[in-house]
């Protein structure tokens, strides 16, 4: 299995710093880091630091994030990564800093992937100077901040040689009320162990089932749900909407009674879409949401 890590925060907050950080010492150990980004724009200046170090593997997506470019290109790039470069045990993934964590964890998970790669959870780069600032913000922006914070499974406070003791010390303490389940870690340039990141993910994931990041403490999870026999559409659509409101997303390949192949079932946001499939996936559905771990797949119970 590769372990997947992903990078968010806001723009500028430092998440180019972390990556390169993060390679530096993964190459230290040893590591074969690989490393997918994107950007906004089409001109790519995160990736020509990164390409720099050219033994690094790296797929960019340019012009658009990786939410909104659809996460079918991001299956293709990650499915080029895998095929060209059998030899990767790490793949880092840094999202443009307008992606909202949700989407961009969203993109990653495929059901195409399950039994290849660990996404091991989020990293988010605070820049702790904005933090203090953000009534500045307008509150689109300012939730969209808040957002990536909140999801964290680790939060870097970074930037922190821009700020005074006193402020370093308001700033930890409101982080801390804001995500009260991920470690605060106070850094300049995104520098950070990342024996400590893989130590403290691998804890958080051993403590609930093996299945990528799941866990009741933590914001953000997912589960997969495999199935034995084909379903009838009815049910699992009563399946679906019984589902509580902090399931975000579904998707992967379901099988219907009455067809050859599973069909790509899509769920966000309470909508559903189903689309025929012409090849025969494996038939499982990756669920990703929050409170999740208990959530099991047994049809509509008959009266
Ligand atoms: N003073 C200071 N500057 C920093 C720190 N970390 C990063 N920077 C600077 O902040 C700027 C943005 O850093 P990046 O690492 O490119 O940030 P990013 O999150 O990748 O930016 P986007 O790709 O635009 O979202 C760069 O000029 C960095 O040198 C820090 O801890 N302190």
């Amino acid at each position: 299995m590769i372990d997947v890590y992903l990078l968010s925060g806001f723009l500028g907050s430092g998440k180019t710093s972390l990556l390169m950080n993060l390679i530096a010492q993964l190459k230290e150990q040893g590591k074969k880091p690989a490393v997918l980004m994107n950007e906004f724009g089409s001109i790519s200046i995160d990736s020509d630091t990164v390409g720099q170090s050219k033994d690094v593997p790296l797929k960019e997506l340019l012009n658009g994030c990786i939410c909104c470019t659809g996460s079918e290109k991001t299956e293709a790039q990650l499915q080029g990564l895998l095929e060209e470069h059998e030899e990767i045990d790490v793949i880092l993934i840094e999202t443009t800093g307008a992606a909202h964590p949700v989407e961009a964890l969203d993109a990653v998970y495929s059901p195409l992937f399950a039994d290849r790669l660990t996404i091991k959870g989020i990293i988010t780069v605070a820049d702790a100077k904005r933090w203090l600032e953000r009534d500045k913000m307008s509150p689109q922006i300012r939730s969209l901040f808040m957002e990536q914070i909140r999801h964290a499974h680790i939060l870097l406070a970074n930037k922190t040689d821009l700020l005074t003791e006193g402020e370093l010390a308001t700033v930890s303490m409101e982080l801390a009320n804001y995500n009260d389940t991920a470690p605060i870690i106070q850094t300049a340039n995104g520098h950070i162990a990342f024996s400590f990141i893989e130590e403290t993910l691998g804890k958080m994931q051993k403590s609930e089932r093996p299945t990528i990041v799941s866990g009741k403490n933590l914001p953000l999870s997912s589960k997969l749900i495999t199935f034995d026999n084909a379903v009838e559409k009815d049910e699992f659509e009563s399946w679906v909407r019984s589902l509580p409101d902090t399931v975000y997303r579904m998707k992967g390949y379901v099988p219907l009674k009455g067809s050859k192949n599973p069909f790509l079932f899509q769920y966000a946001y309470g909508m559903v879409n189903w689309i025929p499939e012409y090849v025969k996936m494996e038939a499982r559905l990756v669920v990703i949401g929050e409170g999740i771990s208990d959530i099991e797949y047994g049809g509509t119970p008959k009266h």
